[in-house]
């Protein structure tokens, strides 16, 4: 009973801890899934425009040297195009900047360049309407150096931008890393604690069951007590109001027990008591309940027994105790016990029962001791108490 409730208390708390673990672990990778992917996407959409972006100035310094060398209109034609699609880009990256984690302070030089770089653009585009009108050569060497400064100024800060990120996604990404080591550790962490208060749930819980059953038992032979006797009848009780199965107790006394104490010593005495104890052990049937009830007194509970199977087991035990082999000094001794026996016909629990047989007990004893006394029932008993001794010892056998 009680280990298995430990069991069942054990298998709770490995059920819990396993629960417990489980949720932590996907509660905390969700998460770091999470920041990783937010992280990710943010400077993902940025890099890629300035990526974009950075093909602006390169396609500027080609359509710049294909005017000088070729003169063609058509490159004319290009640069115009070119410089329509420059001051949107510059917006909408200096949008995207906006909204970064960013730190402003890091990226305000290069909104200072991009708008130096737009305010030049005006002018650019003066010079290439113009030489469109014919008012001058495609290859003008103003429009070349007012290109040229454009395409300085883009190419710098985008070259710059395009370092922040990569500077700023490694940090970002070591920054992920010590997250990611932080929150193992702490998982770890929580593991280890949850683990702890378990192992010290489950111990004093055993704790508290090994004190409990101390409580319940008797340190010399480690037989059940009075106490735990009481709660095996209470349970026999319960299981015969409930199904009428037979209950039977006996009372077991040795005798002149102190003599051997006073001949051969204390510690002879508890030697004694425990080689009893087995005896009775050994005698009794598994569903049996053996109690040491103190001193030299013992008592057997029989669940599912008439009186003629304790009178039948009280016997066994008379002749088991007188042929006992006592140990050491003591050899020469012939132990012997009286023994009271009664079966339970009324319903008045334990300690009605236990008054009865303790009465059966004292006529043992005051009729001659090495003998048993035994009842049927309570309202026969003064004419149906029988006292005998096991056969083979007439001197012993008195009947009322
Ligand atoms: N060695 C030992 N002796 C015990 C223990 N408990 C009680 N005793 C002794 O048991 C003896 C009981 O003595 P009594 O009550 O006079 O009974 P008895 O000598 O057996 O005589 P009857 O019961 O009348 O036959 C006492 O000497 C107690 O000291 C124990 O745990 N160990």
């Amino acid at each position: 009973m009680t280990a298995a409730s430990t069991r069942g208390l054990g298998l709770r708390l490995v059920i819990a801890f396993t629960l417990i673990a489980t949720l932590c672990a996907l509660a905390i990778g969700y998460y770091v899934s999470q920041a990783r992917q937010q992280v990710g996407a943010d400077y993902t959409a940025l890099v890629t425009d300035v990526v974009r972006a950075q093909q602006d100035p390169a396609a500027l310094r080609i359509t710049l040297d294909s005017l000088e060398f070729s003169q063609d209109r058509i490159h004319l034609e290009q640069l115009h195009d070119l410089l329509g699609r420059i001051p949107r880009r510059i917006e909408s990256i200096r949008m995207q900047l906006r909204r970064s984690e960013l730190d402003p302070a890091s990226y305000g030089g290069l909104l200072d360049e991009l708008a130096q770089v737009e305010s030049r653009l005006p002018a650019l585009e003066a010079a290439v309407h113009a030489a469109q009108e014919g008012q001058g050569e495609p290859g003008d060497d103003e429009i070349l150096a007012l290109g040229m400064d454009v395409e300085e100024g883009l190419a710098w800060a985008y070259s710059e931008l395009n370092e922040l990120l990569h500077q700023a996604s490694a940090e970002q990404r070591q920054l992920m890393e010590r997250l990611t080591l932080a929150l193992a550790v702490l998982l770890l962490l929580l593991l280890l604690a949850i683990g702890a208060v378990m192992r010290m749930l489950f111990h004093l819980h055993r704790q508290r069951e090994t004190m409990r059953l101390q409580s319940r038992t008797d340190e010399l032979t480690a037989l059940g007590n009075r106490r735990w006797l009481r709660d095996a009848a209470e349970e026999a009780f319960e299981r015969r109001r409930r199904h009428g199965t037979a209950l039977s107790l006996m009372l077991l006394d040795l005798d002149h027990f102190k003599r051997i104490n006073d001949a051969y010593g204390h510690p002879v005495g508890d030697a004694v008591l425990a080689d009893f104890a087995r005896v009775l052990q050994r005698e009794v049937r598994r569903v049996d309940r053996v109690a040491r009830m103190g001193g030299e007194e013992f008592a057997i509970l029989m669940p599912d027994s008439h009186l003629a199977d304790a009178e039948a087991l009280a016997e066994r035990i008379v002749r088991a105790t007188r042929s006992m082999p006592l140990p050491g000094p003591a050899a020469e001794h012939r132990l012997t016990v009286s023994i009271g026996a009664v079966e339970a016909e009324e319903d008045n629990g334990f300690d009605h029962l236990y008054s009865r047989v303790d009465q059966r007990l004292y006529r043992a004893k005051t009729e001659g001791r090495d003998r048993i006394v035994s009842a049927r029932d309570a309202s026969t008993e003064a004419s149906s108490s029988d006292a005998h001794a096991p056969d083979g010892d007439p001197g012993n056998t008195v009947c009322q």
